[in-house]
């Protein structure tokens, strides 16, 4: 579907690899006020919970062989539709959320998101901002030995969008610590709010992230039982 309302283009980051896409304040204020509310009024047990943030899945747990898809409450199925209209998944249809929580000091290890998604990932930012860092793996070693390469501010209402190399060479991760310096390794703070200021230090608040991806799925897992496969 093309889309009238964003040109992809003026958004993409130029100091970066393949590509990375930032639309700064992609969800007004009320809307993030929703998607708060809505995902904190979800019970308990839709809450997975990890030794260094919590996660729901919304649309369907992704296995290897795909997922049983789930039907994703209309709340939240706006937003996959705003996705779908940048059609920046080869018409694919994004299927899948992933909430994450960090509180202060919480954050995710360096990793990739692999083949299991299509090769694209959308990231909208509720309730604070966070830093994340890419990491490029050296050619020994490339699970540990990582090199800090550049690093991305996502504002509070943004959307990113990650594609080939960014997707699939360069890991991403958020460090686990309680404030942010937003230093020279940030490349995006040209398209960032002006409250943001480069050598400024800035206290994380709670931060919800929606990882929007397309799951291929599958609907016939029952039938599967028993195939070698
Ligand atoms: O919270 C984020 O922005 C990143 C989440 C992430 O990397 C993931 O879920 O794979
Ligand atoms: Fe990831």
């Amino acid at each position: 579907m093309a889309n009238s309302t964003y040109n992809l283009e003026i958004h993409k980051v130029k100091k970066l690899p393949e590509t990375a896409y930032y639309i700064s304040n992609f969800i007004t204020e009320t809307e993030e006020r929703a998607i708060l509310s809505n995902i904190y009024a979800a019970p308990k047990p839709k809450w997975t919970q990890l030794s260094n943030r919590k996660l729901q899945n919304w649309g369907g747990v992704p296995h290897s062989k795909g997922m049983i898809a789930e039907v994703i409450p209309p709340w939240l199925d706006q937003y996959l539709e705003k996705i779908h209209a940048l059609n920046v998944m080869s018409g694919k249809r994004p299927n899948h959320v992933l909430v994450n929580e960090y509180r202060p000091g919480q954050g995710i290890m360096p990793h990739l998101d692999g083949s299991l998604f299509y090769p694209t990932i959308t990231t909208i930012s509720a309730g604070s901002h966070i830093v994340l860092k890419f990491l490029e793996p050296s050619k020994d070693d490339r699970k540990t030995d990582l090199t800090h390469r550049f690093s991305l501010l996502l504002e509070p209402r943004s959307l990113l969008i990650l594609q080939d190399a960014l997707f699939e060479y360069y890991l991403h991760s958020i460090e686990e610590i309680t404030e942010d310096f937003i230093d020279d390794s940030v490349v995006n703070l040209d398209m960032c709010s002006s409250s943001f200021v480069k050598g400024s230090v800035v206290p994380r608040e709670t931060r919800i992230s929606l990882t929007i991806r397309h799951v291929p799925k599958t609907t016939a897992f029952k039938l599967n039982i028993g195939n070698k496969r």
